[in-house]
C-alpha cells in the first residue's frame, strides 16, 4: 500500500514548538538520560548529551564510564554526569537515549537489559540497535514501544532486518516501513533524504541535509536533538521528523556559509539554537 509522503518544513517547528509559557521552569521540559560511552567511545555519548542540552531539554544527565566524566563536565557542565547509581538515574529521567558509543560488551548489554523494559519515551541508536538485532523476533516484539524512536543508518538497518546494506539502499521506503512494522514506534532511516515512518502509518522524508554531514558523530548529535524534543512532549514521529529537519537545516546553513568539507558534528550546535527558536 502506498502512503502519502510528508515533507518536513519550517511550519512543523511553529506547530510543534510554540512559545514557552512565561512561568515555565526546567521541570516543564523533561529530563533526558543519555546512556553510552564505553572505553574508547566517550565522544559519542558526550556529543549526544551536549546536543540534548542545546535542543531545549530541561535537564540532561549522562551515565557513562568513569573516565569520560571530566571530559563531559569540562565541555558542558550543565550536563549531570555519573558512572554510578544507574537505577536512580533511570528513575529520575523522563526520556532515555541509549546507544552512542555504548559498545558491544557486557557493560552496555547489562544497561540495555534494564532500560529497554522501561515504558518511558526512548531513543535507541548505534550499539543499542545492534543489540536489538541480536534478539529473537519474539523478544523484539515483546519490547515494542510506540513512544520509541530508532535511528539506524543503512548499516544498522541491514543488521536489524538481517539483509545486506545494498538491499536497504535499493528500496529505502520499503526498508523504513518494514523496520517500523517489526520494531514498532518511529524509525528514522538515515542517509541522503532521511525517511521517517511512524506508528500511525505516517511517512515523511527530509529534503534538507548535505554530504558535509558524512563525518563521525553526526548521528550522535541527531540523537540528542530528537531526545530533547521527546522530553519537551513531542510524540515519537513528530520528534524524529522535526529533529531530523533541524539537524539537516543547521548543516545546510553551515555548508552555505563555510562549505561542506570539514563540517563537524558539534558545529551543528552553533546554528541549532537559532533555528529551534524560529530565527533563521
Ligand atoms: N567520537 C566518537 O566517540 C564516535 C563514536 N561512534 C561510535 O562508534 C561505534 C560504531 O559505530 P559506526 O556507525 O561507526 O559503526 P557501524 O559498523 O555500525 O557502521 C559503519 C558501517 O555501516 C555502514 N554505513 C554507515 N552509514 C551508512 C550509509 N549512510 N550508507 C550506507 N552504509 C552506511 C557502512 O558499511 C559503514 O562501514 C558506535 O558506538 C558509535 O556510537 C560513532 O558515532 C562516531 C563518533
Ligand atoms: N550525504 C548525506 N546527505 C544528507 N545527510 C547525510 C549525508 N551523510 C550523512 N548524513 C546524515 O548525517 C548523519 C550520520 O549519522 P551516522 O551515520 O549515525 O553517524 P555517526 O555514527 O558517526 O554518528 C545522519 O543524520 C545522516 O542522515
Amino acid at each position: 500500500m502506498s502512503r502519502t509522503i510528508q515533507t518536513v518544513d519550517a511550519q512543523w517547528l511553529k506547530r510543534l514548538l510554540p512559545r514557552r509559557p512565561a512561568q515555565a521552569h526546567k521541570g516543564y521540559f523533561g529530563h533526558v538520560l543519555v546512556v553510552g560511552g564505553d572505553h574508547g567511545y566517550g565522544g559519542a555519548a558526550i556529543m549526544a548529551a551536549q546536543a540534548a542540552a542545546r535542543s531545549g531539554a530541561g535537564l540532561v544527565s549522562l551515565y557513562t564510564r568513569q573516565e569520560h566524566i571530566s571530559a563531559m563536565l569540562s565541555r558542558q557542565p550543565e550536563v549531570m554526569a555519573n558512572h554510578q547509581h544507574f537505577t536512580t538515574m533511570l528513575d529520575r529521567a523522563t526520556v532515555i537515549l541509549a546507544g552512542p558509543g555504548l559498545g558491544p560488551d557486557s557493560w552496555g548489554k547489562a544497561l540495555l537489559a534494564q532500560l529497554l523494559v522501561s515504558n518511558k519515551p526512548q531513543l535507541l541508536d548505534a550499539d543499542a540497535l545492534n543489540y536489538l538485532a541480536t534478539l529473537s523476533t519474539a523478544e523484539q516484539q515483546q519490547l515494542q514501544h510506540d513512544n520509541r524512536v530508532l535511528t539506524p543508518h543503512p548499516g544498522e538497518a541491514a543488521r536489524l532486518l538481517n539483509c545486506p546494506t545494498a538491499a536497504i539502499e535499493h528500496d529505502r521506503i520499503a526498508a523504513v516501513q518494514q523496520l517500523q512494522q517489526q520494531f514498532g514506534g518511529t524509525v528514522l532511516l538515515k542517509g541522503q533524504h532521511s525517511l521517517i515512518a511512524g506508528p500511525k502509518q505516517q511517512l515523511a522524508r527530509l529534503s534538507c541535509g548535505n554530504p558535509g554531514m558524512a563525518s563521525g558523530g553526526m548521528g550522535d548529535v541527531l540523537s540528542g536533538i530528537i531526545a530533547a524534543l521527546l522530553a519537551q512532549g513531542l510524540n515519537s514521529f513528530d520528534a524524529a521528523a522535526l529533529g531530523g529537519w533541524l539537524h539537516g537545516s543547521a548543516a545546510d546553513q553551515l555548508a552555505a556559509e563555510r562549505g561542506e568539507r570539514g563540517l563537524l558534528a558539534t558545529d551543528i550546535l552553533l546554528p541549532l539554537q537559532k533555528l529551534l527558536n524560529g530565527k533563521t
